[in-house]
């Protein structure tokens, strides 16, 4: 029998899985496709890690690992629901949930000394940042809007804020002492052990990774940010910042760069509060306070200090922002400030959200201002600044005129960056961070290091740069659209790539197609160019902007990311489907416990099964999945052009909603199909009872609506209280029942 596997993970797609899914199971077994899950929340990844401290009842699979094997099975064929990528205060909120519900997990050491501490903190690390995709993405990455949803779009606009040409918004990036600075770059001559170390000054040597199995022909870089540098950085532009008078906020990915972004998000806080940091340093570190994990976790441990103390230090807080610049807020209303956690401002959703409101942040007070968004690395931050200046020359993008930007991303087997939280390191002394060949002895790569640098290693594998040009050139021919490769030739590392593209090139028919390489700050141009003018160009990046530039198109084009189609085309054969582009909306999830109404938007999902469908009807020769997978495509569009999807007001169409009219366009499809005379009895007397239902079925599930409700947890709900909720409409459950 053909399968699926449906993950079930976070937030707000998970809570839309529990309407989602049924409909989805009986659909998909008219063509004899069962329909697995497969639970990666990050609670049930948390309880997977701890056996030994739950009773036989509570004790789960590693499914995450579990998956992982199967992205080597050609038969494999997953539906990847974006998942919560936790900071380190997610995680103890996860953990002290999951505790109140009697699952005896240990507590979560803060800071680890003894050694039962740090295997704690290691155990509790593997759940941290993003530590599913990663390993799931056994293949690159292809996102795209589909024909379909680029049409609505260009239809049915969604807002843009306005572009002025005399705005002081920009970006703001350090131009020497960061990780572009100086990389060092090469690719390899065979296969090696390697180690990373430092040799310090006194001549000994301390070992960080003591092997490194390398294969022949990958690519390895060194990559130093200077603590110094940094922290000067930060000085001059909060000064520059407070004299234009604009908004200071900090744009990082803390959750796939999990070590270095937390450490380079701590200094900016501390250097924002350097005078509170100088008086009470000392009573901070007896207390345990670090701001790697934000402001929040400052106010939660003062909070336990008598009032006269918390006072001052509060005040002194205050005091400080007096001689800085205003911070951007995530949350005004709540006093949430973009200090508040690393995880609250994700780079790259955060960038394209501000650049679609015309430059514009929220102030304390509620109201929009100009900003200066920091972006310490210049590797990627330049392209941002790139689109502001086309911004303000040009005014907003036009989503009823503009191009679109597909990617094809090299993501496979855990490339460059987003690779490297295992191999960075925050340097405990100066010296020189070297790579060495264990056999040999011979360094590979060096570079002098201070104390408190951040360095890392970087890898990409010469296997998934070659099959990153295939899918380019694939994506080129299919779609008939110039593909630009976005690589910098003053950059070690992507001058090494631009020469194995200029290689593996060679192996393709590249015959009348449109192929350039260009540095990102001109790729961006040329892109921008042809957006303007309604002419459509494949970006081909590195794991990065793949994940920068999905986001950042898609909003502007779409006015979200989550109308994607996000393929992962498995190197070994099979199928990762990802949906959408964005990530599990928390801020749904709350409006859906206070009003009961959930504005996610399953279309992500809609696309992906759509393709996954389409994948096993391929693979196992299933005539009856390809045409649950086109029934499926008409029905999204049906669904689109009626004007179906969520209201974001409550009391209005929902998430849930939703699902019940793909569930009658799709149904309403396969009966006027012929092509398959089974399939087409099966679901013409099935329409026909959800159309004579539908205003019953809506009633159902709007009436519902403008309540709060309770979900008795977070992070690991109760699932029978909350498909209840999520399932609100007797009349359509008894009638999928029927089919
Ligand atoms: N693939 C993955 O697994 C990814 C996971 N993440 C994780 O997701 C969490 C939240 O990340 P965050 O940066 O806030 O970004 P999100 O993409 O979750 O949310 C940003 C905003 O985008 C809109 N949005 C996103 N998806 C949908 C949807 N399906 N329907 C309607 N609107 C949508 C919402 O806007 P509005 O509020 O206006 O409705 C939302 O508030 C983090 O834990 C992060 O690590 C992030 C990216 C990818
Ligand atoms: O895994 C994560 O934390 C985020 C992934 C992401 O943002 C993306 O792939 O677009
Ligand atoms: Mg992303």
């Amino acid at each position: 029998m053909s399968k699926i596997i449906y993950t079930k993970t976070d937030e707000a797609p998970a809570l839309a899985t529990l309407s989602f899914l049924p409909i989805v199971e009986a659909f998909t077994q008219t063509a004899g496709v069962a329909v697995e899950t497969s639970d990666i929340s990050v609670a049930t990844r948390v309880l997977a890690e701890f056996p030994d401290y739950l009773t036989e009842e509570q004790r789960v699979p590693d499914n995450l690992a579990e998956l992982g094997r199967l992205t080597q099975d050609p038969n494999t064929n997953i539906i990847k629901l974006p998942n919560i990528s936790a900071s380190v205060q997610q995680l103890k909120a996860v953990i002290k949930e999951l505790q109140s519900k009697g699952y005896a997990l240990p507590d979560f050491p803060e800071d680890p000394e003894t050694d039962e501490e740090k295997e704690l903190r290691k155990r509790y690390g593997k759940a941290l940042g993003s530590a599913v995709n990663p390993v799931l993405r056994e293949g690159n990455s292809d996102r795209r809007a589909p024909k379909a949803v680029k049409n609505y779009a260009r239809k049915h606009p969604h807002s843009m804020g306005e572009w002025k040409q005399w705005s002081s918004t920009h970006v703001s990036h350090m131009h020497g002492g960061d990780f572009y600075d100086g990389e060092q770059s090469m690719t390899l001559d065979k296969a090696r052990t390697v180690r990373m170390d430092l040799l310090l000054d006194d001549g000994t040597t301390k070992v960080l990774k003591p092997e490194i199995a390398l294969q022949d022909k990958e690519v390895i870089d060194l990559m130093v940010m200077s603590k110094e540098s940094l922290l000067e950085f930060y000085e001059r532009e909060m000064e520059d910042c407070r004299e234009a008078g604009i908004l200071f906020s900090l744009h990082v990915k803390a959750t796939m760069m999990k070590v270095s972004h937390p450490i380079v998000f701590g200094h900016a806080v501390r250097i924002y509060y350097k005078d509170a940091f100088k008086k009470h340093g000392e009573l901070f570190d007896k207390l345990g306070i670090n701001v790697n994990n934000g402001m929040a976790d400052l106010y939660d441990k003062i909070s336990t200090l008598p009032a006269s103390q918390r006072e001052e230090i509060e005040q002194d807080l205050h005091a400080c922002q007096e001689h800085r610049p205003r911070l951007a807020m995530v949350d005004s209303a709540k006093g949430i400030t973009n200090f508040h956690s690393p995880n609250d401002i994700i780079v790259d959703a955060s960038m394209p959200a501000m650049i679609r409101n015309g430059g514009k942040m929220w102030g304390a007070d509620g109201k929009l201002y100009d900003c200066k968004a920091v972006m310490p690395e210049s590797t990627f931050a330049r392209i941002y600044q790139e689109m502001i200046n086309f911004c303000k020359w040009h005014g907003n993008f036009d989503p009823t005129t503009m191009g679109t930007v597909p990617n094809v991303g090299l993501m496979a087997q855990k490339a460059e960056e987003y690779g490297s939280h295992d191999k960075t390191f925050e340097s405990s002394d100066a010296g020189m961070a070297r790579i060495v060949d264990v056999d040999t002895d011979e360094v590979l790569l060096e570079k002098r290091v201070e104390e408190g640098d951040i360095w890392r290693m970087c890898q990409t594998k010469d296997d998934p740069i070659q099959d990153w040009v295939k899918l380019a050139i694939r994506r080129a021919r299919e779609s008939n659209t110039p593909v630009i490769f976005w690589l910098d030739p003053y950059r070690p590392h992507e001058n090494e790539l631009i020469k194995k593209v200029n290689m593996y090139l060679k192996d393709h028919d590249t015959e009348g197609l449109h192929i350039e390489i260009m540095s990102q700050v001109r790729a961006m141009r040329y892109t921008l160019e042809r957006v303007s003018r309604g002419l459509d160009t494949i970006s081909a990046t590195g794991n990065i902007l793949r994940d920068y530039l999905t986001d950042l198109f898609p909003i502007l084009e779409l006015g979200t990311s989550a109308k994607m189609l996000s393929v992962v085309p498995l190197m070994k054969g099979g199928g990762l489907f990802e949906t959408g582009a964005g990530g599990s909306a928390p801020k749904h999830v709350e409006q859906l416990v206070e009003e009961n109404h959930l504005r996610w938007d399953s279309l992500g999902e809609f696309l992906a099964l759509a393709v996954s469908l389409e994948h096993l009807a391929e693979n196992d020769k299933n005539t009856k999945a390809q045409i649950l997978a086109d029934t499926l495509d008409k029905a999204t569009e049906k669904l689109l052009l009626s004007d179906k999807s969520p209201s974001r007001k409550t009391g209005e169409l929902d998430n849930r909603g939703s699902h019940f009219y793909l569930a009658m366009y799709w149904a309403d499809e396969l009966a006027a199909q012929d092509q398959d005379s089974e399939l087409k009895e099966q679901f013409t007397s099935f329409a026909q009872k959800l159309k004579d239902n539908e205003d019953t079925i809506v009633k159902e599930m709007n009436e519902v609506q403008g309540k709060s409700i309770d979900l008795k947890g977070y992070y690991h709900i109760d699932e029978e209280l909350a498909k209840q909720v999520m399932r609100p409409s007797e009349t359509f459950n008894d009638t999928l029942a029927s089919l």
